[in-house]
């Protein structure tokens, strides 16, 4: 029951500022990345990704993205110990070193980001759908890999308030190939239709959907949705992963209407610096 004079507060990009003043803020998320003014930074390092899939736990309908989310109450290092059932190699779409982590290291990281969970933001239509842009270009849609900072920081909470806190990498989806990767959670929308759904999700490893390259631009940035907290260190790469517009419509059809357009527009840069590798 909804009390009498009570206002809903309006859910669109434009109003959150109402009840986030720091929409306004000077490190807002996401921005258009106008490359010829990026800035190579020699002193950036290779992105190091190493996820444990056994960590993956399950998919969810958050109400603004569908979510897979990790077991991220441990630290894995060394507890991972790689052998005939759980060899990476039988999950992994990489042929890298068994891991003994979830978690990203290196890029224009100092420390160990532990991996929380991942989503993505897409459009109503093949054309629009990513928050980042590329000279102004969107893309189809925008997968977010989203990290928090373990070594300083005792959760995601706390390291959500902090300005070195998280680190979410950001790839972009452009119409093409159908991604076979993709579908292993594309196929699964159907048991998540209505917000606050979950269902179980394991062995899922995020790197079968990174790009061969891990090429990336970085900069100092915000959450995309309320609280819009000023805690996230952004690594967009600039490779982007196709899937093709079947399984995009799958994904606009399988959940809710309000999954639709959850892509907030591109905010001003207020004077920061992109940097790439
Ligand atoms: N589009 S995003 O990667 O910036 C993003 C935005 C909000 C939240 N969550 C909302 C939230 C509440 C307290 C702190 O965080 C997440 N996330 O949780 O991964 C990611
Ligand atoms: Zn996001």
């Amino acid at each position: 029951m909804v009390p009498v004079g009570y206002r809903m507060p309006d859910l669109r990009p434009a109003h959150w500022k109402e009840v986030f003043p720091v929409a306004n803020g000077d490190r807002q998320s996401p921005i258009d990345i106008k490359t010829e003014e990026t800035k190579y930074d020699p002193s950036l390092r290779p992105l190091n990704p190493s996820y444990d899939p056994a960590s993956a736990k399950i998919i969810l309908n958050n109400g603004h993205s569908t979510s897979v989310e990790f077991d991220d109450t441990v630290n894995k290092s060394g507890s991972f110990q790689p052998n005939r059932s759980n060899l990476l190699s039988e999950f992994s779409c990489s042929d890298a070193e068994p891991t003994t982590a979830f978690v990203l290291t290196g890029g224009p990281l100092s420390g160990t980001y532990r991996l929380r969970q991942i989503h993505f933001h897409w459009g109503s239509n093949d054309e629009a759908g990513s928050e980042h842009t590329v000279d102004g270009m969107k893309y189809a849609a925008e997968l977010h890999v989203v990290h928090w900072n373990a070594e300083k920081y005792s959760s995601f909470v706390e390291a959500a308030s902090q300005s070195d806190g998280l680190a979410v990498m950001a790839v972009f989806l452009k119409i093409g190939e159908c991604n076979p990767q993709l579908s292993k959670i594309t196929d699964r929308l159907d048991t998540i239709r209505i917000k606050g759904k979950k269902a179980l999700f394991t062995n899922f490893d995020p790197r079968c959907l990174l790009p061969k390259s891990l090429d990336y631009w970085t900069y100092f940035g915000s959450l995309t949705v309320p609280p819009l907290l000023e805690s996230v260190i952004w690594i967009v790469l600039r490779e982007p992963i196709s899937v093709c517009s079947e399984q995009l419509s799958t994904a606009e059809d399988e959940v809710a209407c309000c999954l639709l357009r959850n892509f907030r527009p591109p905010q001003p840069l207020r004077g920061r610096e992109v940097r790439r590798n």
